[in-house]
């Protein structure tokens, strides 16, 4: 009898499912399904920072993906031992009283306020302020203090008090809130009851201020100063945090119907993506995981005696827990990074969306055709050019905060600036400048955490740009002046999932242990350049001096 484990895991754009051999990490079956929905921007409006996702759009993708995986791998239902879901956070959704997401009722069909609030939605930054405004004058604990001492508008209760104050509807109707990761554990199990369902810790440590300190949620006494909403809802949220090596639950029956698979199958405590990548890359004490897609997200473990009592300024938290069980977890993270590059594909595209596909010069076919070689082409003709200039050739000084800086010191609202053009200055000098800015903000990140005591001997990458982009990778180990090893698995989140589902299910005894059989190994590894290293850190200072400038003349 074979034990196999299946790992989910929900990015910002599309699910992906591995089904994975737990003797040796194996994959012997994945697939992606992209969020219809939000393909077609449906509930966002990006000008005011709005990205909420239908969760249709995350059932209909767990669905075809478990069931695909199922069927390609061709094993046997009951050798499916357990499922463990990472997700994005802080991505919260409103639930009615039996845990049922507003907008998958009739009256909140389409309202995006009934909606998953997407992790890089910012329309709550007046909410953070208003909490960290709160959080050093009311005269008890600071809350935030685990959390990097800055409450962001990505983050849990900032996006509640948001939402409910634009939405009396929304309000009166929601019982509850959830973490996606919980939300979609939550579905796939069978006790379904809100008040003890075992909530992720990962989640509520990292976004929501749960700390054991204060022996869990912020007390309502402070929560109420914000609104007394706040206040009763912690009462209907949770006090104990679970970690995800945990059981959840065992899937119930009209799930294991729809997917084609037991009610044996055990189902882990969620998770976030991060820090499930970090397992998948099998994270050591003392290595930097960059999970490097659409944001950055740094993860880093340290064991208890090495953290002490020290809070590490200005990042996004450190949990007990959250990536391997026993040891503290610590986040850090850019807003933006493949974003900003995409970003600047979609300003680029102007004149092709406008004027090329638009036009009836073509038929449909040979638009089709052209967007497709378009596609494939854009980013890598692009980069080849961008490579290609010499770094004594004067090009932009670039910020890479076109969704505000996530740390160090999140400020949402910080907005991206670009200094240094002239008639001279073309597409590829701006791709290769931003480029430089999304690595300069990593190295502010490495910067705060050394800066803090907190030691880093190595760096791995995972997630798309860092498998995708080797002309990225190698600008960034000049940039940091530091190796970077890449993680084979083109899955580490969903395979770190899978690792934990492997330790619920009793098939390891622990994390360490189980990523030691079944994490990905390494399939290059990026060295500094010495002869390029003087010319990024003259480049870096010119960011340096730029981001001053730009934050002391943000409001
Ligand atoms: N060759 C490339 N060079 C630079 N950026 C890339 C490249 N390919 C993809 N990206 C960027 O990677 C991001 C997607 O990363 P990925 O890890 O696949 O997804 P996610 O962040 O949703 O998990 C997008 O922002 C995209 O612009
Ligand atoms: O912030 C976190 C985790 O804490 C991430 O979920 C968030 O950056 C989303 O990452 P991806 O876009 O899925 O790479």
């Amino acid at each position: 009898m074979k034990n196999y484990v299946i790992g989910l895991d929900y990015g910002s754009d599309s699910v992906r499912a591995v089904l994975i051999d737990t003797e040796n990490g194996q994959e012997l079956a994945s697939d992606v399904c992209h969020y219809k929905r939000w393909k077609n921007n449906e509930y966002c409006n990006p000008s005011i920072n709005q990205f909420r996702q239908h969760p249709l759009d995350h059932i209909e993708g767990l669905e075809s993906t478990i069931k695909s995986v199922v069927a390609q791998a061709n094993v046997n239902p009951s050798e499916i031992k357990s499922i463990c879901i990472d997700t994005t956070g802080s991505s919260p959704i409103p639930v009615n009283a039996e845990g049922t997401p507003l907008s998958l009722t009739k009256e909140f069909e389409h309202n995006p306020n009934a909606m998953m609030i997407l992790w890089k939605d910012h329309t709550a930054i007046n909410e953070a302020n208003e909490i960290n405004e709160l959080a050093v004058s009311w005269g008890g604990e600071d809350f935030t203090k685990y959390e990097g001492g800055i409450y962001s508008s990505e983050w849990f209760w900032a996006k509640i008090l948001h939402i409910i104050r634009e939405d009396e509807a929304v309000k009166n109707a929601a019982h509850s809130w959830m973490e996606h990761c919980d939300y979609m554990t939550f579905l796939l199990i069978d006790d379904k009851d809100l008040a003890t369902f075992k909530r992720s810790r990962c989640a509520a440590g990292h976004k929501a201020m749960w700390h054991e300190d204060w022996n869990g949620l912020p007390p309502e006494e402070f929560l109420t100063k914000l609104d007394p909403y706040l206040a009763q809802l912690r009462g209907k949220l949770y006090n104990e945090t679970y970690t995800s090596d945990l059981v959840a639950g065992k899937l119930n029956q009209e799930w294991a119907t729809r997917l084609g698979l037991t009610t044996d199958t055990i189902i882990a405590v969620g998770t976030f993506d991060a820090h499930s990548g970090a397992v998948g890359a099998k994270i050591d004490e003392h290595a930097l995981v960059r999970v490097m897609g659409t944001s950055t997200c740094d993860i880093i473990v340290a064991s208890h005696e090495a953290v002490g009592s020290k809070t590490v300024k200005g990042i996004c938290g450190q949990v007990d827990g959250s990536v391997i069980p026993g040891y503290i977890g610590l986040e850090a993270g850019q807003s933006a990074f493949g974003d900003v590059l995409a970003w600047f594909k979609d300003t680029l595209s102007w004149p092709l969306d406008n004027l090329v596909y638009t036009s009836d010069v073509l038929s449909a076919e040979q638009k089709a055709q052209l967007k497709e070689e378009v596609e494939s082409n854009f980013i890598k003709t692009l980069t080849e050019q961008a490579e290609a200039i010499p770094l004594s050739e004067s090009i932009p000084t670039a910020l890479d905060w076109v969704n505000g800086r996530r740390t160090p010191d999140a400020n949402q609202g910080l907005k991206s600036a670009m200094t240094n053009l002239s008639l001279g200055t073309k597409a590829p000098h701006i791709f290769k400048a931003l480029i430089n800015s999304i690595c300069f903000g990593s190295k502010k990140i490495v910067d705060r955490f050394e800066e803090e005591g907190v030691r880093i001997d190595s760096v791995i990458g995972i997630g798309g740009v860092a498998r995708k982009s080797p002309f990225i990778m190698q600008t960034l180990a000049n940039v940091l002046n530091k190796p970077i090893k890449v993680c084979a698995s083109d899955q580490a989140p969903a395979l770190g999932a899978a690792i934990y589902a492997a330790v619920a299910a009793g098939i390891y005894p622990n994390v360490i242990e189980a990523a030691k059989k079944m994490g990905s190994d390494f399939e290059s590894e990026y060295f500094p350049q010495a002869d390029k290293i003087e010319k990024y850190q003259e480049l870096m200072d010119s960011y340096s001096v730029l981001s001053q400038f730009v934050e002391s003349i943000t409001k």
